[in-house]
């Protein structure tokens, strides 16, 4: 079995804006027999027992969006604590940029009540003291606003198309205050990757992440 189910995996979060090329950046690292990839569960946010709660929360956001965060929180615990044999568990997101970035700005524009968003801190702060969750490491896709928001035109998912750059912009400042400012609890280390850079130029930015993440796990199973 090798390093296989011997030792609890370890844990990278891909993290970064919406439009960032967190989906096209995780696909590169699902040849690797030893890593499970849990891209975002977003086909469960637009069909929950039948409900399309990302559109709903895109159409009415004062009204949605308390559900539809509290449903992202339940499918990211999922993700979390889901038990596997590969050594290394790779997640697009977590249930920190959940509640440090997304929560956070849905307060900060006043979407949700200060007393939602104390539900929902509650939860977060039961599940991240009580529930197995730990990250061994954080890799962040640093973009600039404008080139997220170019992406997400690009890509033309029906339900992002009313977002505005300033909600891009809050986002961001957002994940810059957590993983760059270091404002927010950091739960490992972070690893910045320039992810303005196009496809063709990612490559060396795939070894970093490579190199961070192998090395990462070989620490574990020497302990
Ligand atoms: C953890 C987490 C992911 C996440 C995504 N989203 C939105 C942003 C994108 O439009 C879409 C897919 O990431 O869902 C959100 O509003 N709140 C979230 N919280």
């Amino acid at each position: 079995f090798g390093s296989r189910a011997m030792n609890p995996p370890i844990t990278v979060c891909v993290e970064g804006n919406i439009g960032s090329g967190k989906t096209t950046f995780l696909k590169h690292f699902k040849k690797f027999p030893d890593v499970c990839v849990f891209d975002e569960p977003i086909s469960k946010w637009r069909d929950c027992q039948g409900y399309n709660l990302l559109d709903l929360m895109y159409k009415d956001p004062r009204k949605w969006s308390l559900c539809f965060q509290s449903y992202v929180q339940l499918t990211m615990l999922d993700l979390h604590t889901k038990p596997i044999v590969e050594p290394i568990k790779m997640m697009e997101r977590s249930i920190f940029s959940a509640q440090y970035c997304f929560v956070q700005n849905l307060r900060n524009e006043g979407l949700i009540e200060d007393a939602q968003y104390a539900v929902l801190s509650e939860w977060f702060n039961f599940s991240t003291a009580n529930l197995p969750i730990k990250l061994d490491l954080i890799v962040y896709l640093r973009t600039d606003p404008e080139v997220a928001f170019n992406r997400i035109a690009q890509r033309g998912r029906s339900e992002e198309n009313s977002i505005k750059m300033e909600y891009i912009q809050s986002v961001h400042k957002l994940h810059e205050d957590w993983l760059v400012n270091n404002q927010k609890l950091l739960p490992c280390p972070v690893l910045t990757i320039d992810a303005n850079l196009e496809l063709a130029d990612m490559a060396p930015n795939y070894q970093l992440c490579e190199e961070k993440m192998f090395q990462k796990q070989k620490a574990t199973v020497a302990n």
